[in-house]
C-alpha cells in the first residue's frame, strides 16, 4: 500500500502509461491499410452502385471490407473477374479499375458491354447487392515514378482504362514530373469512355497531360486539328 502511494511510483506509472499510448498511436498511424486482393483465390466484392454512362457502358462501384480498405493493385496491373455467360458457363476476363489505392473503401470498373460478349452478359445482368468474384493483381508491367521522362499512350475503346489508371497515378503524384501524351481512338463521339475525367486531367495538369481524341467518322478533321495544335500552321496539300 505504501509503495502505491509513493509519488515516485505514481510518476513512473503515468510515464509508462503515456509511453504506451504514444507507442499505440505511432503503430496505428504507420499501419498500412490491408490489401484486399488474393493472387491465388477469387474473392467476392459487393456491387454497391451502378451508373449507366451510355447505352452500352456502365460504371460499377464495389465495396471493400471496411471504409479504409484499399484494393492493393500496383499501378499498371489489372484484375481477373469471373462471371457466367448467357449459357450459364463460367467466363474469366481481365479488367482495369479506374480507381487507385488512394480511393479508400471501394473500387470502380468502367465496362463496355458488347451485345454478344460473354462477360458483357454477366455485367449487364449485375444488380446492386450482387457479388463479383475477383482475383489479382495480374500483369507484368508495374509503374515506378520517374521510370521514364514522358509516356506516349495509344488507346482504342475500352483499352483506355489501363492508360487512365497509369495517367491518373502519375499526375496525382506531386513528386512525379513525368509527362503523358495520349491519343485515344473511337468510332463516334458517344463511344469515348471517361471523357469528362480525361478532360479534367487535361485542365488540372496542362503542362504534363495532353489528350487527343481520334474518331473514325471525322478522322481527317481531328488529324487536321492535331496538326494545327502541334505545328501551328495550316496543312497544305493533304489529300482531303
Ligand atoms: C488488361 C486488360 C484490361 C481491360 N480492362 C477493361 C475495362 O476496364 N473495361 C472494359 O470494358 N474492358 C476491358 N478489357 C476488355 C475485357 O477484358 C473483355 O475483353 C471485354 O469486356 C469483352 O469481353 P466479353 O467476354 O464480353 O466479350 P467476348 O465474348 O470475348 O466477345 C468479344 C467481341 O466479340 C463479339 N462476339 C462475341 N461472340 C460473338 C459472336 N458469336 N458473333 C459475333 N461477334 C461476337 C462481341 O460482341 C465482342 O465485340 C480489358 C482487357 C485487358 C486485356
Amino acid at each position: 500500500m505504501e509503495l502505491l502511494q509513493s509519488p515516485t511510483v505514481e510518476i513512473v506509472g503515468i510515464a509508462v502509461a503515456l509511453a504506451a499510448v504514444a507507442a499505440a498511436a505511432y503503430i496505428y498511424s504507420n499501419k498500412k491499410p490491408r490489401d484486399c486482393l488474393d493472387p491465388e483465390n477469387f474473392k467476392e466484392f459487393k456491387l454497391v452502385q451502378r451508373t449507366q454512362l451510355s447505352h452500352n457502358v456502365a460504371k460499377f462501384r464495389f465495396a471493400l471490407p471496411t471504409p479504409t480498405s484499399v484494393l492493393g493493385l500496383p499501378i499498371g496491373q489489372h484484375i481477373s473477374c469471373r462471371g457466367r455467360d448467357g449459357q450459364g458457363e463460367e467466363v474469366i476476363k481481365p479488367y482495369t479499375p479506374t480507381t487507385l489505392d488512394s480511393d479508400l473503401g471501394h473500387f470502380e470498373l468502367v465496362i463496355k458491354m458488347y451485345p454478344q460478349g460473354r462477360m458483357s452478359h454477366h455485367f449487364r445482368e449485375m444488380r446492386v447487392g450482387d457479388y463479383l468474384a475477383v482475383k489479382g493483381p495480374k500483369g507484368r508491367f508495374k509503374y515506378q515514378p520517374g521510370q521514364v521522362r514522358a509516356f506516349g499512350m495509344l488507346a482504342g475503346g475500352s483499352g483506355i482504362t489501363p492508360m487512365f489508371q497509369v495517367a491518373r497515378a502519375i499526375l496525382e503524384n506531386p513528386k512525379d514530373r513525368t509527362k503523358v501524351h495520349l491519343i485515344y481512338a473511337n468510332v463516334t463521339l458517344e463511344d469515348i469512355l471517361l471523357k469528362e475525367e480525361l478532360d479534367g486531367l487535361a485542365r488540372d495538369y496542362p503542362d504534363r497531360f495532353k489528350v487527343f481524341y481520334v474518331l473514325n467518322q471525322v478522322i481527317c478533321l481531328v488529324f487536321f486539328s492535331i496538326f494545327l495544335e502541334n505545328f501551328g500552321s495550316p496543312v497544305v496539300g493533304l489529300p482531303f
